[in-house]
């Protein structure tokens, strides 16, 4: 891959360290950044690999793209980025930031830690247009096993990386159309569970302006746990795609496994998060001599 544990350690051994404790500080005045910071990991790999692409300012660049308009937690990169230049000018990579950022948010919302492997360089490419590798809500399960597996990533991969859906939140504008008239019909999406129809109708009412924002996973929006998947196999999925992960028979046995479903062989959400987590991070990813390390994290040198 190109990618090693502990690359930074002779060259700036407290790397990990000045990201760790700039997302924690940053996470104790707004935990909202955890999950943002997971989601733009993954905006960042999915479009042009791992490189820190997602981060790049200026027009027409992917920030804005539709799907990255909502990203949150730019600032702790910023941050971050500034205190390594700090402490060792030139060395650490922006995409590296945001790889270490993303795992230790999982870890402050209750995820089992993981080893990132280090060593990316960060890209000199970052157009909207590229964006249309990332999955969309609507898009079949077949699309989005396409998407996942161009980027070696299989179903178990799917299904456990949208586990990451455990944190933050959806704005009602990406699910509304689920909750009345679904298909041109009259009524809702039937997956979604009757009881909880009507309170996800009363969190998002039909005439606002769908700004609105409903956890992706009812009741535990702030912890990274499995409960994901028993709201999935309940009917209390958020999005379309989530849902899907239930309906479809190709995704539906790893979501009973991480629910723990009596007769099935489990597996642990939390230990195989970490492990699709490491093979997504090292996709497409610049090494070596490729790529730069970026001074600043939203410019190309
Ligand atoms: C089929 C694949 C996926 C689709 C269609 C999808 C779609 C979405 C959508 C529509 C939102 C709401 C955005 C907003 O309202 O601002 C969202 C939020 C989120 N997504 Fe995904 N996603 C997918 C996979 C993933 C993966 C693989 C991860 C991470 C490993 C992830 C992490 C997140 C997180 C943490 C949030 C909450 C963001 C926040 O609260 O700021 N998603 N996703
Ligand atoms: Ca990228
Ligand atoms: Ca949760």
């Amino acid at each position: 891959q190109g990618t090693r544990a502990g690359f930074y350690s002779s060259t700036c051994a407290r790397a990990e360290l000045i990201v760790q404790s700039t997302v924690k500080s940053h996470f104790q005045s707004d935990s909202k950044v955890a999950p943002g910071l997971l989601r733009m990991h993954f905006h960042d790999c999915f479009v042009q690999g791992c490189d820190a692409s997602v981060l790049i300012d200026g027009a027409s660049t992917e920030k804005t793209a539709g799907p990255n308009l909502s990203l949150r937690g730019f600032e702790v990169i910023d941050d971050a980025k500034r205190q390594l230049e700090a402490a060792c000018p030139g060395v650490v990579s922006c995409a590296d930031i945001l790889a270490l950022a993303a795992r230790d948010a999982v870890v402050l919302t209750g995820g089992v830690t993981w080893v990132v492997p280090t060593g990316r360089r960060d890209g000199r490419v970052s157009l909207a247009s590229d964006t249309s590798s990332l999955p969309g809500f609507t898009d079949s399960m077949d699309i989005q096993k396409q998407k996942f597996a161009a980027k070696g990533l299989n179903t178990q991969d799917l299904v456990t990386l949208v586990g990451g859906h455990t944190i933050g939140t959806s704005a009602c504008q990406f699910f509304r159309y689920r909750l009345n008239n679904f298909n041109s019909t009259t009524a809702a999406d039937p997956s979604i569970n009757s009881a909880f129809l009507p309170q996800l109708q009363s969190l998002c009412p039909a005439t606002d302006d769908g700004t609105k924002r409903v956890g992706l996973d009812n009741g535990s929006e702030n912890k990274f746990d499995a409960s994901f998947y028993t709201n999935l196999g309940n009917g209390r999925g958020i999005l379309e795609s989530d849902q899907k992960l239930w309906t479809d028979a190709s995704t539906k046995p790893f979501v009973q496994r991480f629910m723990g479903i009596r007769g099935l062989a489990g597996l642990s959400f939390n230990i195989e998060f970490g492990k699709s987590m490491v093979k997504m991070s090292n996709v497409g990813v610049k090494t070596g001599t490729n790529g730069e390390i970026r001074k600043v994290c939203s410019a190309i040198n």
